[in-house]
């Protein structure tokens, strides 16, 4: 019934202040003011409208595309619209587009490795979008390993000119989101060659397209990759590939903060790290933390809200059946990935001052906690990215049939999230780098110098080498410092076994290749340790509101002990618990169930998400499914006739064995 709120019954059972757990998601009162108005002015602009993107052809998704991000810079402009307003507007508008590599890689690798020079003169275009840029960074041969691009910048010193060079096939630039059809310029990563000699991998501003006609320079040759995953999707994106023909960029167009090319073609390396070329990857690692939640948090509103509104057996005496929420298994699915959203948040509010500590002490030539923040940000990234793509797919079965509907907008989430695994850094490759750090990490114990930040419990390596866990009964887990104590013996126990067997290898590259699966799980071990370490310190600071600490202290132990449970073979080989620690967890782990049960609608109204951003008919805030699941099917193109098209050619023919052609 159109009006109702059918979930009504489920609000009614929250023990919490709604509105202030709203604050908590959102990080501050501010935050939460933003989000929640520039939410419902997309949500009420019909430019802004997506329902009908699965059905549109990949040209009308793209000009659609076009026309939201013109509208929503020409919103940003006309209404003076902040940065933060500016980025939600984009957030909400929910259409992967060029915007989305101008402001969040384009322009920050121009800050990040730009001179004040540059800077001034590119980002007063760039920030005006008078130029529309891309990051160029992946070819067609070499994504992951960036030390193996080919793209070749060859100094010229007749001309003072950079010769930008596609040497091989392999060496197309290709995947660079806005690259495709829309980008007038670039940051293309190319090896610096001055002289004869390979400088490696360094960054340049390149001029792709005319400011006139939009058609590409002499020399270059550019397109779109294709169409990918999925209907709609992050089709609305042109992904698109690059080659060099002997192109010419004047010298002042190669980034020179970290290193420079003078006139005579001199090249000065500066002496801070090499490492931080690749600083516009580690900003971006950074944000897809927080944009993880917000992905999981999406699909978990939808499978909640649709778990508490569809019923399934248990009527006795044809009373009615059983929401199937409340089946233990429903619950065992939903619970963990509810918990994983809001841990995900805190992890997330966490990474974002690690990284903005460590661009401060950048400033400052500090570059000691660059190691960790760079282990942070991959770890992070590829955890939360790995656990937000299975999650969104979890919440599709835990929807049943309808889940796999278009409109219950779960398949599309999954297709627009799922490449978060493999973009911005290979999930696996990241963790490669995490073991790397904690190998050198556990390799320095003993040294004398000790371990600091996100490592520093592997500094009391004695004690936690050899303490057997305390919980003998089931309230002991919901002692943080039981908690913790299992999962920092885990993690330190997993990343010393592995060094212990690395030791055994005469050449330790090679060592490090046989154990790669291993070394992945060790760094998968520490990075929940972060996550369960920093939603900890969340509910031990201060949380106002009715009713919402007790929330957070219970979905904080769930995210803890359901991972105890998932990986049980590391806790129980490592003898971190015993078998019978860990069926106390399980048994806490039901009663916390029990305990979130009455609160679970609440506890997604709380993201504060509009109908328009969930997208979702299945997850709509007033749970009136059904009528409208109907709505929907009678939008679909294959309704607006009763008899199909093709039944004259094929349908009838078929029924009255009729065919006129066919030589059976
Ligand atoms: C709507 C609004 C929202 C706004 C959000 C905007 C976000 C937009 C998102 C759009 C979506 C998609 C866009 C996608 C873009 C891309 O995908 S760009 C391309 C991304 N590519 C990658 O991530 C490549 C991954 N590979 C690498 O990073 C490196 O090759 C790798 C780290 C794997 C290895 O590098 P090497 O140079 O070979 O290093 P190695 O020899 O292994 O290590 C040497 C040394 O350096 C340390 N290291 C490596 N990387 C870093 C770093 N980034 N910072 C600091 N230190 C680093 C490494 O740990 C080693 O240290 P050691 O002490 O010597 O061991
Ligand atoms: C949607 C999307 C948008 C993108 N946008 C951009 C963009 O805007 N700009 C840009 O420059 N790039 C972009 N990319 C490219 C992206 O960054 C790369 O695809 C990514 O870094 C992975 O590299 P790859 O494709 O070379 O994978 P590969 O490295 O070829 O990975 C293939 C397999 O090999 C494994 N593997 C590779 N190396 C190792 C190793 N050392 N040890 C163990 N296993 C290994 C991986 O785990 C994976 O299973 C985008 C990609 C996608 C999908």
């Amino acid at each position: 019934m159109e009006g109702v709120d059918h979930l009504a019954d489920e609000r009614n059972k929250a023990e919490f202040n709604v509105d202030d757990m709203k604050i908590i998601w959102a990080g501050s009162r501010h935050a939460f003011d933003v989000s929640n108005r520039i939410s419902r002015f997309v949500a009420t602009d019909p430019v802004f409208e997506k329902s009908n993107r699965a059905l549109m052809t990949r040209k009308e998704l793209f000009k659609n595309t076009l026309k939201k991000s013109v509208y929503a810079w020409k919103i940003i402009k006309e209404l003076r619209l902040s940065d933060e307003e500016g980025i939600k507007l984009r957030i909400f508008m929910d259409q992967p587009g060029f915007l989305d590599l101008h402001w969040g890689m384009f322009v920050p690798a121009i800050k990040g490795q730009g001179t004040e020079e540059q800077q001034q003169k590119w980002l007063s275009l760039a920030n005006k979008m008078q130029i529309i840029g891309c990051y160029a960074q992946t070819e067609l041969g070499h994504g992951s390993n960036v030390q193996g691009l080919e793209t070749t910048a060859t100094f010229d010193p007749k001309t003072d000119q950079f010769i930008m060079h596609s040497p091989t096939q392999t060496s197309s630039k290709w995947w660079p989101g806005g690259l495709g059809k829309v980008s007038t310029h670039a940051v293309v990563y190319a090896r610096l060659i001055t002289n004869g000699k390979d400088h490696g991998v360094h960054g340049f501003i390149v001029q792709l397209r005319s400011l006139d006609d939009h058609s590409p320079l002499p020399g270059i040759t550019i397109g779109d990759i294709g169409m990918k995953f999925g209907n709609g999707a992050y089709n609305s994106m042109d992904n698109g590939f690059l080659m060099f023909n002997q192109f010419r960029i004047p010298r002042d167009q190669m980034l020179m903060r970290l290193s420079k090319v003078t006139r005579e073609g001199k090249y000065i390396a500066s002496d801070v790290p090499r490492q931080l070329v690749y600083g516009t990857m580690v900003s971006v690692r950074q944000t897809i933390v927080s944009k993880a939640s917000d992905a999981l948090a999406r699909a978990v509103c939808i499978a909640t809200r649709y778990s508490a509104v569809r019923r399934q057996f248990g009527s006795e005496n044809g009373g009615i059946e059983t929401q199937v929420i409340d089946y233990k298994t429903q619950q065992n699915r939903l619970f963990p990935l509810l918990a994983s959203a809001y841990a995900f948040r805190f992890v997330g509010e966490w990474l974002k001052w690690l990284y903005t500590d460590v661009t401060q002490r950048l400033e400052a030539s500090d570059f000691v906690t660059l190691p960790e923040a760079h282990a942070c940000t991959a770890g992070l990234k590829s955890m939360t990215t790995s656990a937000t793509s299975d999650g969104i797919e979890e919440c599709r079965k835990l929807c049943g049939g309808h889940g796999y509907l278009w409109c219950s907008g779960l398949p599309e989430l999954f297709a627009v999230y799922v490449p978060a695994c493999t973009y911005e850094g290979d999930n696996v490759v990241l963790q490669l780098q995490v073991a790397r750090f904690l190998m050198k990490t556990v390799s320095q114990l003993g040294s004398g110098k000790a371990p600091a930040g996100t490592t520093a419990y592997m500094g009391r390596a004695q004690h936690l080498l050899q303490c057997r866990s305390g919980v003998q009964k089931a309230e002991d887990w919901l002692n943080p410092s039981m908690v913790l104590e299992a999962f920092e013996s885990r993690a330190l126990r997993m990343a010393i076994t592995c060094a212990k067997n690395l030791s055994k290898f005469e050449n330790q590259e090679q060592g490090f290749s046989e154990l790669l699966a291993d070394l992945v799980e060790a760094a998968i071990a520490h990075c929940q340790l972060i996550v369960v370490s920093k939603f900890i310190a969340k509910i031990e600071g201060e949380i106002e509101g009715k009713g919402v600490k007790k929330q957070l202290k219970n979905l904080c132990y769930i995210y803890a002990l359901h991972l105890l449970h998932k990986h049980l073979g590391d806790f129980l080989s490592t003898n971190s618990v015993t078998p019978e620690q860990a069926s106390l967890a399980s048994h806490q782990l039901r009663s916390l169930y029990s305990q979130v049960r009455p609160n679970a609608v609440a506890l997604v109204d709380a993201f504060d998400y509009t109908d328009h951003y969930l997208g979702s008919v299945l997850g709509r805030y007033d749970g009136n499914v059904y009528p409208k699941l109907f709505e929907e099917a009678l939008k679909d193109p294959l309704n607006d006739s009763v008899v199909p098209d093709g039944y004259h050619e094929y349908i009838r023919p078929l029924i009255k064995q009729n065919f006129p052609s066919a030589k059976l």
